[in-house]
């Protein structure tokens, strides 16, 4: 008998996730799996994982499962939350190096389209950087002809000359200065619309495997933060980093023309200096990731719980969430501690190098004054500059560390605007009319993110135009997405899907869609008016189509008492809208569409009586002369039905018309049936 412990620490804590007493019965992969569910279900971001069992760990049964493999078997695991980009830096780390010279290369490939701005900004800094770089030397000359007796002018020009002119040039170099900054700003502002609007674009063009996959806290944040970290790199930082160079090239050549002997004596510093910047410079790039990965946890919480404040406050979760929240902003928090420290040692140590590097060259240049090889003019000149050097160096750093930020960052981007959806919308062709009869042959299919878990095993059905087809069957057995598979949100494994004998992966998807209507028992609605909600589907509709569609949707009515009408702002989702108020919308929005074919998924099941008569009287309107697809779980609503398509073990298990279904002794269909009527006399006694 063996026990074992599986530990696993996520930021400063350590968790022990999983025990086992074991005889050798159980098998270990088991084990492991339960504790990644654990871990997965308490929301516990896995960093390192140990097992406490020495003797475990070196049995060769568990060999399999030491930290490397281990976390490689956990990485492949379907629980596993780490981002994509992780996995792949532990897959491939030989790689590394290489890939971090295409990144900077593709992060600068980003600033190409502002290129002219960003030479003509780049020209306005190199007018500034020099006006500044002659400053030093003037201050030289100036306190040389001050200090000076037999030293009345330079360059012909007497002291209030010298310094109308050195006025002069300064006021140019302001303007120059204040161009560079202007032109590198909007440079930078244009390329984060531009990557706004790509990725926007790409996210929005995404197979629904991937929205499966992502939250939608995650995607705003790369939306936001992401692109706002790589247009600043791209311009502000660069901007600086370019003065910064100019400063630190031509202040060091100056110092060698005033005095080799104390610029050697200030070269010393710079190796060590350089060296332990671009050690934390790296350092950065890795904190940067980390960083932006767990503020995008951050957007996640708060924008699922926030979009679900009424579920939060019914449940009195407040100060659970308010803790859910307080843990992730403390990742967060560890990560800047970190950044932090690192920063401080380096910044702190380069000060204090440069200060013992500036107390030895006034020491030894206070000498040379003193023996007169150099004047006091030009050993000010040449601590001015080493100022100037100095903390052109220390920017040089920020921006390398800065850029290795912008680095971490367009991964990110990069890894969406890179990702091409599994579903082409654009391309395949439109079928001249649609008559509105589906077939599905032989569908297999499993949702990507749960390959093993197989929904449709050989599921066939044919509809012919026209007809109202319910679709029914215990929950789980695949009713909504058979919708589902027919919008292409996902494709089958195999088997095809024809409409009007065509099949729809040769049609063009995007007309394809617009085909298609859905009104679902929960309709989403935007932040908007009435009228642009149920104009949706057709954005070019007349505002008289649109009270069209409305009277026949039962909604006018309820409209016309609203103070604004159709201009009337239903906030976001609907929220000040009732169910059956949303739901009529959704039906006008449909009507409004004039699709050819209809899903109607459990269209009326969230309703009062009241609301689901008015719906349902619709609904009739709308489904006329229409093929649809009615997902329902009430079986009272379909008796009217043409066809009723009875779901089970992956497939149709029975097809017949309602009373057909209803007369089958042992049938799926009428057991459901049977189920509903007995729940129905209770819910009748607890309404009376
Ligand atoms: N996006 C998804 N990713 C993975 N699995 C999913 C997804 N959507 C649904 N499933 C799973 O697929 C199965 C069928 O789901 P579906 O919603 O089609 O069933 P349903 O018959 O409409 O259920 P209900 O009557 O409860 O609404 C369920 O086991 C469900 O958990």
């Amino acid at each position: 008998m063996t026990t074992s412990i599986i530990s696993a620490e996520s930021g400063d804590a350590v968790f022990d996730v999983g025990m086992l007493v074991s005889n050798g019965s159980i098998p270990e992969r088991c084990f492991l799996d339960s504790s990644f569910l654990l871990c997965a279900a308490s929301n516990i971001r896995l960093t390192r994982f140990c097992i406490k069992q020495p003797k475990l760990l070196s049995s060769p049964k568990f060999n399999a499962f030491q930290p490397p493999s281990f976390r490689r078997s956990f990485a492949s695991s379907q629980l596993c939350r780490r981002p994509a980009q992780e996995q792949v830096k532990e897959q491939a780390p030989a790689t590394k190096k290489k890939a971090n010279a295409g990144e900077v290369r593709k992060l600068f490939g980003l600033a190409k389209p502002e290129s002219k701005t960003i030479a003509g900004a780049t020209g306005l800094l190199v007018i500034s950087s020099a006006i500044t770089m002659s400053v030093p030397f003037s201050m030289g000359k100036i306190i040389d002809i001050v200090t000076h007796p037999d030293m009345d002018s330079y360059l012909g020009l007497t002291m209030p000359e010298f310094a109308g002119a050195l006025s002069m040039i300064f006021v140019l170099g302001a303007a120059a200065n204040a161009g560079r900054v202007l032109l590198f700003r909007i440079a930078g502002e244009r390329i984060i619309q531009r990557l706004r609007n790509d990725l926007y674009k790409s996210i929005l063009k995404q197979d629904m495997a991937f929205f499966d996959k992502n939250r939608t806290g995650e995607l705003i944040s790369r939306l936001s933060t992401d692109t706002a970290i790589v247009g600043k790199s791209l311009t502000g930082n660069v901007s600086d980093g370019l003065r910064a160079l100019a400063t630190a090239t031509v202040g060091s050549s100056m110092m060698l023309v005033v005095s080799p002997k104390l610029t050697g004596i200030m070269m010393l510093i710079v190796p060590p200096v350089a060296l332990f910047g671009i050690v934390y410079g790296r350092y950065v790039k890795t904190l940067s990731r980390k960083t932006q990965t767990a503020l995008s946890e951050i957007t996640k919480v708060a924008e699922e719980r926030i979009s679900s404040i009424r579920t939060v406050q019914a449940f009195a979760k407040e100060e659970a969430e308010q803790k859910r929240y307080g843990l992730r902003v403390l990742d967060v928090f560890t990560l800047a501690k970190k950044e932090a420290l690192a920063s401080a040692a380096f910044f702190g140590g380069a000060g204090l190098s440069g200060n013992l590097a500036v107390l030895a060259v006034l020491w030894y240049g206070g000498h040379m004054v003193m023996h007169n090889a150099i004047t006091i003019g030009e050993l000010t000149s040449f601590m001015l500059y080493t100022a100037y050097v100095g903390t052109a160096l220390g920017g040089m750093t920020s921006f390398y560390s800065e850029i290795m930020k912008g680095v971490g960052a367009s991964d990110r981007i990069f890894e969406l605007l890179d990702r091409k959806s599994s579903i082409n919308v654009e391309n395949g062709k439109i079928l001249c009319d649609v008559k509105g009869k589906i077939k599905f042959e032989g569908i297999n299919f499993s949702y990507p993110t749960r390959p093993h878990s197989h929904i449709f095993k050989n599921f066939s059905l044919t509809v012919q135009p026209g007809t109202v087809v319910a679709v029914v069957g215990p929950s789980g057995s695949g009713k909504s997405t058979v919708g589902s598979l027919l919008l292409r949100y996902y494709d089958p494994d195999a088997g095809n899907i024809y409409i009007d004998d065509t099949d729809v992966k040769d049609i063009n998807l995007r007309w394809w869609r617009e085909q298609v209507g859905v009104v679902s028992q929960e309709p989403t609605l935007f932040a908007g008016t009435i009228a642009e909600n149920i104009a949706y589907g057709r954005e070019n509709a007349t505002l008289e189509e649109i009270e069209n569609a409305a009277v026949k949707a039962n909604c006018a009515s309820f409209i016309s008492g609203f103070a604004d009408k159709y201009n009337t702002v239903v906030g976001e989702r609907g929220i000040s809208l009732s169910g059956g108020q949303k739901q009529r919308i959704a039906i006008a929005r449909a009507l409004l569409k004039n699709p050819k074919i209809l899903i109607l998924d459990e269209a009326t099941s969230a309703l009062d009586s009241e609301s689901e008569v008015l719906v349902q009287e619709a609904l009739n309107r709308l489904m006329h002369g229409r093929t649809v697809f009615t997902i329902a779980h009430r079986l009272s609503t379909i008796r009217s039905a043409d066809l009723v398509a009875c779901l089970s073990d992956g497939g149709v298990s029975e097809l017949g018309t309602y009373y057909e279904l209803l007369s089958r002794e042992d049938g799926v269909f009428r057991k459901l049936v049977e189920l509903q009527s007995l729940a129905g006399p209770e819910d009748q006694e607890e309404r009376q």
